[in-house]
């Protein structure tokens, strides 16, 4: 099966210091309405990961971002989140990006049915899709909240 890339922002308030990160709730596919996802969507071809990130966020935030330091995964080569769960998402792959406002507001458009400021308190307190529970370790980490 050939691999397609997902790319996805974890907005913060700071990168040196964040105070909360942005968790969106999708509306659809139906069995993932309701769960937790970092904003963005899939790489079209002849994009760059971070090109269809600035895309994605402009269509479904509606605002322009700063991409910061990238959220790798040490356990593959290609440093990507496998997405693969039960009856889902087979073949896809998610790299996940640290980002933050620099033009515009955030707003809920027609992808999900909420935006949310996630705390260190707070960042597990949603239900995250299946395949970005991994990830929230290592998120944790990155922003200094280990
Ligand atoms: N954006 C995003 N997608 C995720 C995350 N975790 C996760 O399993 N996914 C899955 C859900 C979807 O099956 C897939 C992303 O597809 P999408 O529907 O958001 O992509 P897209 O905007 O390009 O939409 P489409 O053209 O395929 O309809 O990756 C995440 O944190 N962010």
């Amino acid at each position: 099966m050939s691999t397609k890339t997902v790319v996805g922002i974890a907005l913060v308030d700071d990168f040196s210091a964040p105070t909360y990160v942005v968790g969106a709730s999708r509306k659809y596919p139906e069995w993932a309405r309701g769960m937790w996802e970092f904003p963005g969507g899939k790489v079209e071809i002849g994009e760059t990961p971070e090109e269809a990130l600035h895309r994605e966020i402009r269509e479904e935030l509606g605002c322009e971002v700063t991409l910061g330091a990238r959220v790798n995964n040490p356990n593959r080569d290609d440093s990507a989140w496998d997405l693969t769960s039960p009856g889902h998402n087979q073949g896809l792959r998610m790299f996940v990006y640290l980002g933050k406002v620099y033009d515009g507001e955030p707003r809920v458009g027609s992808s999900h049915l909420e935006l949310r400021k996630l705390t260190p308190e707070s960042l597990e307190s949603v239900e995250w899709l299946p395949g970005d529970v991994q990830i929230l370790p290592h998120l944790r980490t990155a922003l200094g909240w280990a």
